[in-house]
């Protein structure tokens, strides 16, 4: 099962996964992967932290200021590694695997893209927020105002399905 969410910034991608990810986890469902809720200071994105969804370990994915690599304005931070490498040494046990996002900035930091070759590789059902730009095959939801209500509960039954869950 590999399902797909994507739609434009701000329309409740994450709010979505984030629903779907909880809901399973109050079933005892183990879930590996990770979101990146973006960080603002006084109204203005300062960068993203990476979150790990197994242990909820977090640290900075990139950021405004100095630094190398560069994703556009926002320098890659090293601990980004360091939850991705938690992600990565979770995903063997997990049995959902939900990512949030797969997008540009996420491909193009190595430990991060290196989590998301896994998941894809992987035969573990997958739930993932993709960038509108990212085409993967799949089942994809195209997230608006007027359907993420009935969004959330579809994916749920979806996820619950897969993993030989009652509803
Ligand atoms: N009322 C309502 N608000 C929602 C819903 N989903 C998301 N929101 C709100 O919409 C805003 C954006 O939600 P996100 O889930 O961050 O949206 P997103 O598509 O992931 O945003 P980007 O990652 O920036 O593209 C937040 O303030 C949410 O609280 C929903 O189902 N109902």
């Amino acid at each position: 099962m590999r399902v797909f969410i994507t739609g434009r910034p701000g329309v409740g991608k994450t709010t979505t996964l984030k629903y779907v990810v909880e809901e399973v986890k109050k079933r005892g469902v183990s879930v590996a992967g990770f979101y990146c809720p973006e960080v603002r200071e006084r109204g203005v994105r300062v960068g993203f932290k990476i979150v790990d969804f197994s242990t909820g370990k977090e640290g900075w994915l990139a950021k405004v200021g100095p630094g190398e690599p560069r994703v556009g304005k926002y320098a890659v931070q090293k601990e980004a590694g360091e939850v991705a490498r938690l992600v990565l040494s979770s995903l063997p046990t997990a049995q959902l695997i939900a990512i949030d996002e797969i997008g540009p900035m996420e491909l193009s930091i190595g430990a991060v893209k290196e989590v998301i070759d896994a998941a894809l590789k992987s035969e573990k059902p997958l739930v993932a927020v993709i960038h509108r730009q990212v085409k993967l095959e799949g089942k994809i939801y195209v997230l608006d105002v007027n359907n993420r209500e009935q969004v959330k509960k579809e994916v749920l039954k979806e996820v619950m399905e897969a993993l030989g869950l009652q509803g």
